[in-house]
């Protein structure tokens, strides 16, 4: 059975994307909603995470209420593009650790190569959400996987803003275990291996770099 692809069903979401979709949003607009996005996303993509309870003392009396289980979390960018997802998945988790993944695309052939990678000791035992603005072919995101994976990761979830069909069906098809979070998903991909309508180049727009 391949895993779920939770494409965000929300009005607030899809009101931000139009924004960067537009090519004349500002670096500074542009980053800051792709923060307000991942934040939206880590909503519903903590859905799942296990409560226990405690006696808390409010003004009025004593009572017995929800609180998280303590389960450990780690959040990994894909860089660099995945930089700009990090900070809206730690406001809504502070506790969570982060590990960083880096990882360039060869230009001919669009497959991906890991550079860099640095993760928290203890990151077998963490839940992990992979975090990317953008699934194109689907070939950084299913190698950032497999590189989890090989550091005895099992509970693994991936979080984008954009998702092509071509990559949401590569991760399906190679990481059946790994659930989808994205805030859409587009028409297709073209001969450069770019997201269509997309946003253009996620990179480039956080970091002002064209
Ligand atoms: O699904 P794929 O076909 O692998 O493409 C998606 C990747 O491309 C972009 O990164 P890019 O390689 O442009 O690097 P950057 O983050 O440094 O801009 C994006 O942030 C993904 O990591
Ligand atoms: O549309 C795309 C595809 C890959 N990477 C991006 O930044 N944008
Ligand atoms: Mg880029």
């Amino acid at each position: 059975m391949s895993g779920k692809v939770h494409v965000m069903d929300h009005p607030l979401v899809a009101h931000k994307l139009t924004i960067l979709r537009d090519k004349d949003t500002s670096v500074k607009d542009f980053r800051e909603i792709v923060s307000e996005i991942g934040m939206l996303i880590t909503y519903e993509a903590t859905r799942d995470l296990p409560l226990t309870t405690k006696e808390v003392e409010t003004p009025i009396c004593r009572t017995i209420a929800p609180t998280l289980k303590g389960k450990k979390f780690a959040v990994v960018p894909i860089l660099r593009a995945g930089l700009g997802l990090v900070d809206g998945v730690l406001r809504m988790v502070p506790s969570a650790r982060v590990g960083h993944i880096g990882m360039f695309r060869d230009e001919e052939t669009l497959e991906p190569h890991v550079y860099f990678c640095k993760m928290p000791k203890d990151i077998a035992e963490r839940d992990i959400m992979i975090v990317d603005p953008m699934l194109a072919t689907g070939g950084s995101a299913e190698a950032a996987i497999t590189e989890m994976k090989k550091r005895g990761c099992k509970n693994i979830k991936l979080m984008v803003l954009l998702a092509a069909p071509e990559g949401v069906e590569r991760i399906q098809k190679a990481h059946p275990d790994v659930d989808i979070y994205c805030g859409a998903v587009d028409d297709h991909l073209n001969e450069h291996g770019y997201i269509v309508p997309g946003l253009g180049d996620a990179g480039d727009r956080i970091f002002g770099t064209k």
